[in-house]
């Protein structure tokens, strides 16, 4: 009987212990399938939606984010890009109806993107940038007008329509140096921020964090970000966008009021007509046309970059400054200093022209090479596959981002490795629509958010460790202290 009793305690033990070890086991398993399963479903997601309404052309951007994350950096990213069809809002100033219902295509291709679920609650923003700053100058009524279109259309959609405004050069400079340090999450970081550098067609920018104070407080912009302060200095040049500065350029040398003008940006063989009209006709060239009896001029190339270049410097003023130290125009710039990124037509026209990458003295033979290569040549070499308009212009364009980063904002053999041409962070364009989002749904904190104790999977790492590390020690337990087993007590005698 005594023996019978000392046989069923162990049993006992054993089958509790089992239980034991099923039951605990059983829960972790549930426990970490629940975490592993449920995580899509808690992950909710939110949209916004910005249109960019440039000078050349309006883009949408359609970005995502998940919701609980919007305070850390680099979580919004870019989900869709809808190029509008056709010119930019400014090209409506004489049909401002058009504007609006060039919008429609993109805007429908959004609502399909984006679940019909979230539509009331995704923001859309139309910012318009230095055409419409332009057309503002120029013609003011116009202008409204075409604002008016675009409000229209944009408060008629599902979304929740957050305004479409005219963006100052300031802001435009300030966003786009947000968007690529969010982006590469240089927010309070040591290793410093990244300057950024945007050329449109109408306008261009330069932004970036100085090593000395700034003299002129129209060009200094503060902001504390992820618990870092930042003071940045931007500058906005209205005109000097590319297109504008190949109209400043023509002008320049169309003012002898010849009919044929011997361009050396343009190469040898090209040869147009063109209106007066599409020189002058812009708030950025002063002068006006002084023969008007004629509309026409003949545009030859003779491809030539060291006298593209000298025409191209007569567009700057570098005569006046009073400041300390200048760009041009008599702008004051504190030197450069740091990584730059350049993006929108700096990205576009060195990427054609395959300069990303090389040392200035490279950039400039290559370039060189590429503007006395025959137009014929030219449009047999990429004809087929790039618009006749862009391909007339590299030679043209490639000098003037020379020139501007040269002798403009002063870069150096030294300094110019610091640039990089970029046109997409982690997926998402380098631009300034980004930023404007980020700033207007306040999802940049002025401090850095709490960060979690730790990630998604390592909790889901930790758990199953915890829980292979629990079932040794039962095993163990089991078999060198107690000897309980999970079988009937028949088979332990
Ligand atoms: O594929 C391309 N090759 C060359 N230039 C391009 C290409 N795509 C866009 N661009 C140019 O980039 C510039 C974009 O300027 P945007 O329209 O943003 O003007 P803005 O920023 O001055 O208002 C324009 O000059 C446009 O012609
Ligand atoms: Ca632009």
């Amino acid at each position: 009987m005594a023996e019978q009793r000392e046989m069923k305690a162990p049993w006992h033990s054993g089958k509790m212990l089992c239980v034991a070890i099923f039951f605990i086991a059983a829960v972790i398993t549930l426990v970490a399938i629940s975490v592993v399963q449920n995580k899509p479903i808690q992950q909710k997601y939110k949209y916004g939606i910005v249109l960019d309404a440039g000078s050349s052309h309006t883009a949408l951007y359609i970005y995502e984010w998940p919701a609980e994350k919007e305070n850390n950096t680099g979580m919004v990213r870019q989900r869709h890009y809808c190029p509008v069809k056709g010119k930019g809002i400014s090209s409506y100033a004489h049909n401002s109806s058009g504007a609006g219902l060039s919008l429609m295509h993109c805007i429908e291709e959004a609502k399909r993107k984006i679940d019909p679920a979230k539509h009331k609650e995704t923001p859309v923003y139309l910012g318009a940038t230095a055409g419409m700053r332009l057309l503002m100058e120029q013609d003011p009524k116009s202008a409204e007008k075409v604002l008016s279109s675009v409000k229209d259309t944009l408060s008629k959609t599902p979304f929740d329509f957050q305004g479409a405004r005219i963006i100052t050069g300031q802001q435009e400079g300030a966003f786009g140096w947000i968007t690529v340090n969010y982006l590469g999450e240089n927010f309070g970081k040591a290793a410093g921020t990244m300057g950024a550098l945007d050329l449109g067609g109408a306008s261009t920018q330069i932004t970036f964090v100085s090593n000395q104070p700034i003299e002129s407080p129209d060009n200094s912009m503060d902001f504390r970000l992820y618990g870092s302060d930042y003071q940045v200095y931007t500058h906005s040049f209205l005109c000097y966008g590319k297109d504008q500065v190949l109209k400043l350029a023509l002008e320049k040398q169309l003012q002898s009021g010849e009919t044929l003008l011997q361009d050396p940006c343009f190469h040898q063989g090209y040869s147009q007509d063109k209106q007066f009209k599409d020189v002058f006709d812009t708030p950025c060239v002063k002068t006006i046309n002084k023969d008007d009896s004629k509309e026409n001029f003949t545009h030859n190339g003779t491809g030539d970059f060291a006298q593209c270049q000298s025409s191209i410097q007569k567009v700057f003023n570098f005569s006046q400054c009073t400041s300390s130290r200048c760009s041009f125009n008599g702008v004051y710039q504190p030197p450069v200093v740091g990584t730059f990124g350049a993006f929108s037509a700096y990205y576009f026209v060195m990427n054609f022209l395959n300069l990303t990458g090389q040392s200035l003295e490279d950039t400039k033979r290559n370039l060189a090479d590429y503007c006395k290569t025959p137009w014929n040549e030219i449009k047999q070499r990429y004809g087929e596959r790039v618009k006749e308009k862009y391909l007339s212009e590299y030679c043209f364009s490639g000098t003037y981002i020379l020139t501007l980063l040269e002798n403009g904002y002063n870069f150096t053999e030294d300094t110019w490795r610091d640039i990089t041409f970029i046109d997409k962070i982690e997926g998402s364009s380098a631009g300034w629509t980004l930023g404007y989002m980020l700033n207007l749904t306040n999802m940049i904190p002025a401090e850095a958010p709490d960060t979690p104790l730790m990630t998604h999977g390592g909790f889901v790492i930790l758990i199953l460790f915890l829980s292979i590390f629990l079932l040794v020690l039962l095993f163990l337990g089991h078999r060198f202290l107690g000897r309980p087993s999970c079988s009937s007590p028949k088979d332990i005698v």
